[in-house]
């Protein structure tokens, strides 16, 4: 079997707010594989957000493990996790978060930008980035002047154009129509699939759950245990002892 990409274990997490500690996360662990897609599901306040954003190294865990690709980096400085989240880790946002000013092709090139690689590097692999996406004739474009699902698309181009070994989507489908969800969810799958990208999904959308290789429940903060998809929908995933 091939080693895990992201291996979660004993992980916790409070907030503070003024004098009550909220507890976001309790001792939650999993590990998610190369081309596997995790779909996280839960209510709102469940802890789904805390756990991609320790996931993505955007915070930090107050204790527990993280091994991503079997490295150590619950220890990493801001610096140092910056700087691995650049290489490793490719966001997909609800919101699309892209560049408004920036056209369609400036907005899949950013990354490959920052990592400093040669322009006609980067002019090669976004035009092969954006023929994948099927977005080539928007590639001079704004984003607004984008459909939501070609914004959606531009993301998903953006976020998997330096190759990540680690795609964390916030509720990447909740602002699109079904036939636009689908096609996002085949792409994210596909591309996921394509490199071994471990992907980590957070959602209340059973059509992009339903597609994950694997669903997990959380509630209060814990990861129940693996269940089928529909259970999931019905609220019967149970605590894992
Ligand atoms: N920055 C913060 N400061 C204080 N409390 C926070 C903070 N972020 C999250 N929380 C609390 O931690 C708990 C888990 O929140 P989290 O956002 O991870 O849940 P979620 O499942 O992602 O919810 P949603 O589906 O609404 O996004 C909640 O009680 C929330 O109020």
């Amino acid at each position: 079997m091939r080693p895990s990409v992201v291996h979660l274990n004993g992980i916790s997490k409070s907030y503070r707010m003024g004098e009550v500690g909220v507890r976001a996360l309790s001792d939650a662990s999993l590990s998610v594989s190369p081309g596997e897609m995790l779909a996280l599901t839960g209510p709102s306040g469940s802890g789904k957000s805390t756990l991609l954003n320790i996931a993505g190294l955007i915070d930090c865990a107050d204790s527990g493990r993280y091994l991503l690709e079997g490295r150590e980096v619950g220890a990493l400085d801001e610096h140092e996790r910056a700087l691995l989240r650049r290489v490793a880790i490719g966001f997909i946002f609800q919101g699309f978060n892209l560049v408004p000013v920036m056209s369609v092709a400036d907005n899949v090139d950013y990354p490959l930008f920052l990592s400093g690689v040669p322009t006609a590097e980067r002019r090669k692999r976004v035009g092969e980035m954006l023929a994948k996406v099927g977005l080539s004739e928007q590639a001079a474009r704004r984003p607004d002047a984008l459909s939501g699902g070609q914004r959606q698309r531009v993301a998903v181009a953006r976020a998997l154009i330096k190759t990540p070994r680690l795609v964390i989507a916030d509720e990447p489908t909740a602002n699109l129509d079904s036939q636009t969800a689908n096609q996002v969810i085949s792409l994210i799958r596909e591309l996921c699939h394509e490199e071994g990208a471990a992907c980590l999904v957070a959602t209340h959308d059973s059509r992009m759950s339903d597609r994950c290789d694997r669903v997990l429940a959380m509630r209060d903060g814990c990861l129940l245990e693996t269940v089928p998809p529909a259970q999931t929908l019905q609220g019967e995933a149970h605590e894992v002892a």
